[in-house]
C-alpha cells in the first residue's frame, strides 16, 4: 500500500475537487513553504556519479531556472524528481510528506508533478482543441466514463488555456500543422490541463525562433506564482528574461555550484570558469 494516498476519487455527485475535474486531489503539504526538497541526492551509473550529494529546495509558486554545462546532471535530476531514476542515496520530498523515492512515475505524475520533455509529443492527427481535451481525459484523477462529455466549466478551462498558450483561433487546426514553437506551447497547455502543482520544463525554447522564444518567456511570466516551475535551459537571454530577481541554480558535476540571482551567478568566478573552461 502506498504510503501516501493522494488521490481521492469522488463520486460523480460529490463536490468538484478542481475547477473542471470530478476528482479531488488532496493537497500537497506545503505548510513549510517548500514544494520540493532534494537532500544529499546521489545517482551513480556504473560508479560514475551523475548526481553527487545534490541539495535543492523549491518554494511554492517559485519559478526556478536551472542552468549548467552539458553533462552537469540537469536531466538526471529531473529523472529523480519524476521517479524515472532512483537515487543511490539521499531524500527527495514533494511537499512535507510525499517521499518521491518511494513512489512510481505514475503516482508522482498524479500527485501533481508535470514534466515536459524537450521534444513536443502532441497528437498530430488531432486538433489543438482535441489535444487539450485528451489531456483532460488522460488525467486519471478525472473519473473515466464511457460517454465523456465536456461540461461548460471544462470547455471554459480549455478556452482559458488556449488563450494562455496563444492558440485561440487555432483550436480546429490539426496539431501536426503547428510550428515547432506552437507545438511546444500546446504541450505546456496539455500539462496545465492537469493542473500540476510543480511543472518541470526541460529546455522549453530549444529550436524556437526568436519571436517564439520571446512569447514563451511571456507565457512563463504569466504562469509565475500560479504554479511552482522548474525550468532547465541553456539559452541565457531567455533565462535572464524569466528569472527576473528570482534564484537561478547552477549545476556542475552533479552538485550545486552556485545559486543566486542571474546577476550574482553570472559574476561568480566559479561559474565563469565552468562555462569558459578556464
Ligand atoms: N543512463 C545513463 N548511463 C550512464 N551515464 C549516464 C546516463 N544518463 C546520464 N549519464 C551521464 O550522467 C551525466 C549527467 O547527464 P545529464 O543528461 O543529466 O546532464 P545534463 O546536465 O542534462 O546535460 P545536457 O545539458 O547535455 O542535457 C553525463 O555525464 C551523462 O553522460
Amino acid at each position: 500500500m502506498a504510503r501516501n494516498r493522494e488521490l481521492d476519487v469522488q463520486s460523480e455527485h460529490a463536490d468538484h475537487g478542481t475547477s473542471y475535474g470530478r476528482v479531488k486531489r488532496e493537497g500537497v503539504d506545503t505548510t513549510h513553504g517548500a514544494i520540493l526538497y532534494l537532500e544529499d541526492i546521489t545517482v551513480s551509473f556504473d560508479g560514475f556519479k551523475a548526481i553527487n550529494k545534490l541539495n535543492l529546495d523549491i518554494s511554492v509558486g517559485e519559478l526556478r531556472c536551472i542552468i549548467g554545462p552539458n553533462g552537469a546532471g540537469k536531466t538526471t535530476m529531473m529523472d529523480v524528481i519524476t521517479g524515472k531514476t532512483r537515487p543511490a542515496s539521499g531524500t527527495a520530498y514533494f511537499g512535507q510528506t510525499m517521499d518521491l523515492t518511494r513512489m512510481t512515475e505514475f503516482e508522482i505524475a498524479h500527485a501533481g508533478i508535470g514534466r515536459k520533455f524537450q521534444r513536443p509529443t502532441v497528437f498530430e492527427q488531432h486538433t489543438v482543441f482535441e489535444n487539450l481535451e485528451l489531456a483532460m481525459k488522460m488525467d486519471k484523477r478525472v473519473k473515466p466514463t464511457l460517454f465523456f462529455r465536456l461540461t461548460s466549466e471544462q470547455k471554459g478551462k480549455i478556452e482559458e488555456i488556449l488563450k494562455l498558450i496563444r492558440l485561440n483561433g487555432q483550436e480546429q487546426r490539426p496539431a501536426g500543422l503547428l510550428s515547432h514553437g506552437q507545438k511546444q506551447w500546446l504541450e505546456i497547455g496539455m500539462l496545465l490541463m492537469q493542473e500540476p502543482q510543480l511543472l518541470l520544463l526541460d529546455e522549453p525554447v530549444a529550436g524556437m525562433s526568436d519571436a517564439e522564444t520571446a512569447r514563451t518567456a511571456e507565457l512563463l511570466n504569466e504562469l509565475r506564482g500560479k504554479h511552482s516551475i522548474m525550468v532547465v535551459e541553456h539559452d541565457m537571454a531567455f533565462v535572464n528574461e524569466i528569472a527576473r530577481d528570482g534564484k537561478v541554480t547552477v549545476l556542475h558535476e552533479g552538485s550545486v555550484l552556485a545559486e543566486g540571482t542571474m546577476q550574482q551567478v553570472q559574476s561568480d568566478e566559479r561559474v565563469i570558469e565552468v562555462y569558459l573552461g578556464r
